[in-house]
């Protein structure tokens, strides 16, 4: 029986796997994440998923592994995670008061076949103070995350309104991506019996 890897060192993506009762692997993938950035949101969010993947890919051939990658953007910019406080400062700045969508991608593969899927979610902020931010950075949550800040943390605080999947902004579809695992035969009735 095939088993699942999840290619990914993101607690998020673990914690949402694990509440959809599937036995899995956790195998981080360290590709570089580097894209150029003509192609779309939707096309560098699937893109680097499978990148992801097809690393971990190599050592489970004949298991299926899921990849998944997630970009904040604004105004058409493409916001990954921040390199400093003052990058972060600068990214929650430009998301204040405005609305912005979350991409994640998400790649799933085994020898026979690969899919690969976004899902992307309207996320709307709260017009931030200038202290706000700069409390919220200091706080440290927006380090390892695209966009600088982290709905299911303290973040929760600068987000006004949300119009689509919400776990999708945390990093995993995890209802689009059960369903789409079952034509893998990945599921929770086969991994039990
Ligand atoms: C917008 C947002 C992002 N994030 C996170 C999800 C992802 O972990 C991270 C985006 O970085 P990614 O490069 O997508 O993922 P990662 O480096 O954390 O993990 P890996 O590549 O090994 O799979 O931002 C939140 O946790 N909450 C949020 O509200």
């Amino acid at each position: 029986m095939k088993r699942l890897i999840l290619a990914s060192g993101s607690p998020r993506r673990k914690e949402l796997l694990e509440t959809a009762h599937l036995p899995f692997i956790i195998q981080k993938s360290s590709v570089n994440e580097n894209i150029s950035d003509e192609y779309t949101p939707a096309e560098i969010v699937e893109q680097l998923s499978l990148r992801k993947a097809k690393d971990i890919a190599q050592y489970y051939p004949d298991d299926v592994v899921l990849g998944s990658d997630t970009v904040v953007v604004y105004d058409g910019q493409v916001l990954g995670k921040p390199k400093s406080d003052e990058d972060a400062y600068e990214t929650l700045s430009k998301l204040s008061g405005k609305t912005h969508q979350v991409y994640t991608g998400v790649a799933i593969i085994s020898e026979e076949r690969e899919i690969c899927f976004h899902e992307a979610t309207e996320v709307t902020f709260w017009t931030l103070t200038s202290e706000e931010i700069k409390e919220y950075v200091s706080l440290g949550e927006c380090k390892d995350k695209a966009g600088s800040y982290g709905i299911q943390g303290y973040g929760s605080t600068l987000v006004k309104q949300i119009n689509g999947d919400y776990f999708n902004v945390v990093g995993l579809p995890i209802s689009r991506t059960v369903r789409e695992l079952k034509s893998f035969d990945i599921t929770k009735r086969s991994v039990t019996e």
